[in-house]
């Protein structure tokens, strides 16, 4: 199975693209490294292949059908602030067991206590968050993560635990990766390959 995106172009504004005409192409079970300059659309383009922006020219294609619009989305994207991907008003247990019953054993494997579940969005720390956001994005159905600077927010020893842990369930369902981040060596650590995006309006 591959997520493909073909001869992408963008703008937020009439005359004024972000993208121009590019292509991706991420396999099952690929980890793969986007990167490039500040504002060269990097996020835009991740949100493009999760279906969450849909005025766009080209066409992007999981196996060559469309994202479905409805139900679960196999292309799962997180971002790298996981409060603004929660309900504030739901506790952790319904946040996370929202799309599917999240199995005890990725709870565990991304060390999230059950003490927690009880707890609102405000009351658990952006890493905590975002294990809770991994834990329900990873569910059976997932084909593709897009990891849009997922831990730029965290110290070194957090940003290791969770990537370990994504990498170890990536690797078990044969899902594919797209690494945006603007650390080098991370990139370099964990991608098979690497992308670059270069800022249309700056060159
Ligand atoms: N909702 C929006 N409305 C208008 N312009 C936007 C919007 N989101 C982003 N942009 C603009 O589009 C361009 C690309 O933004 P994008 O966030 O995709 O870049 P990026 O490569 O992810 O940047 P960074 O590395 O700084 O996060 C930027 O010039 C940005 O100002």
């Amino acid at each position: 199975m591959c997520l493909k995106g073909e001869n992408i172009s963008f703008g937020y504004k009439k005359n004024s693209l972000v993208l121009n005409n590019i292509s991706i192409s991420l396999d099952r079970g690929e980890v793969l490294g986007l990167i490039g300059d500040s504002g060269s659309g990097k996020s835009t383009l991740c949100k493009i292949l999760a279906g969450y922006e849909n005025n766009y020219e080209g066409k992007v294609s999981l196996d060559g059908k469309g994202i479905p619009s409805k139900g679960y989305n196999p292309v799962q994207l997180i971002f790298q602030h996981p409060e603004k991907a929660v309900n504030p008003k739901w506790k952790m247990k319904d946040i996370l067991n929202e799309g599917h019953n999240v199995p005890q054993e990725i709870l565990d494997s991304f060390g999230i206590k059950k003490g927690w579940l009880n707890r609102w969005p405000n009351e658990l720390s952006g890493g905590e968050l975002q294990r809770f956001a991994l834990a329900r994005a990873l569910g059976p159905e997932t084909k593709f993560l897009i990891a849009d600077e997922m831990t730029t927010m965290l110290d070194a020893i957090t940003q290791a635990q969770i990537w370990g842990t994504v990498l170890g369930i990536v690797e078990e369902k044969n899902i594919g990766v797209l690494v945006v981040s603007h650390e080098k060596n991370l990139i370099k650590r964990l991608c098979h390959d690497t992308i670059y995006l270069k800022d249309i309006n700056n060159v």
